[in-house]
């Protein structure tokens, strides 16, 4: 499914966009099945902000976001669960996983969303144990440090199905070690499932072979 941003301005932003050149904001583009891109930020220019329009949790905006040519204003709100429950997945900056939920819970609640699951729940332990969090998954999840939460909402936003994965600041409270390893398992799942994703980070990094690099 293709996604098309067409002069897209934040209300918020409006002032400040006319300040700096952006390759996402008040322009055209369109990100086509299976590109992998990374955009780049610098703090407080809206890369929340854009993540959480892409994945229809604000409208506060001018312009357009489309979904497979359809306005995500015109979607309804069983056409925009099913989008996230078949098109897109998400890995949020603030993680939001639920607190007093075990990270297994966390996870295993968005693997049972679809049916049949994508994946079995076995799953769940086999990217646990790649990333080094296997030990936690029976921890609440507020219990968790904020790099344990990090890796369960990694696993989380994985098993489910996606075409298009998107992540914001994904690594943040990772180290380079262990970020790497949350990379080789993104990137083993967006080629598996022949996906795109749409990652915003504050600076340059080697993490991915993006096909397309921009500025927010
Ligand atoms: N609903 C809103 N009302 C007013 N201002 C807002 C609103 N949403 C975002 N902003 C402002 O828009 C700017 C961008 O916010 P956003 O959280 O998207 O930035 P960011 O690039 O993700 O920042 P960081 O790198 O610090 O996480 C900020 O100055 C923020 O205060």
């Amino acid at each position: 499914m293709q996604i098309q941003l067409q002069q897209l301005v934040p209300v918020p932003l409006r002032d400040k966009l006319e300040q700096r050149k952006s390759d996402i904001w008040n322009t055209s583009v369109t990100f086509n099945k299976g590109e992998w891109v990374k955009i780049k930020a610098p703090s407080g220019t809206g890369k929340t902000t854009l993540v959480h329009t892409l994945y229809k949790l604000r409208d506060d905006y001018e312009g357009a976001v489309s979904w497979g040519g359809k306005s995500l204003r015109n979607y309804r709100p069983a056409e925009t669960a099913a989008l996230r429950q078949q098109t897109v997945s998400i890995i949020f900056q603030d993680m939001r996983l639920f607190p007093n939920l075990t990270a297994r819970e966390n996870i295993e609640l968005k693997r049972v969303l679809t049916a049949p699951p994508y994946y079995e729940a076995t799953v769940i332990d086999a990217m646990a144990e790649k990333l080094q969090v296997a030990h936690v998954l029976n921890q609440r999840a507020g219990l968790c440090s904020y790099g344990e939460q990090q890796r369960i909402a990694i696993i989380r936003a994985l098993v489910q199905p996606f075409e298009w994965l998107v992540m914001d600041e994904p690594f943040s409270h990772l180290d380079h070690n262990n970020a790497g390893k949350a990379a080789e398992l993104i990137a083993t799942e967006c080629t598996k499932r022949k996906a795109g994703f749409i990652l915003t980070d504050l600076d340059e990094d080697t993490h991915f072979a993006y096909t397309r690099n921009l500025l927010l």
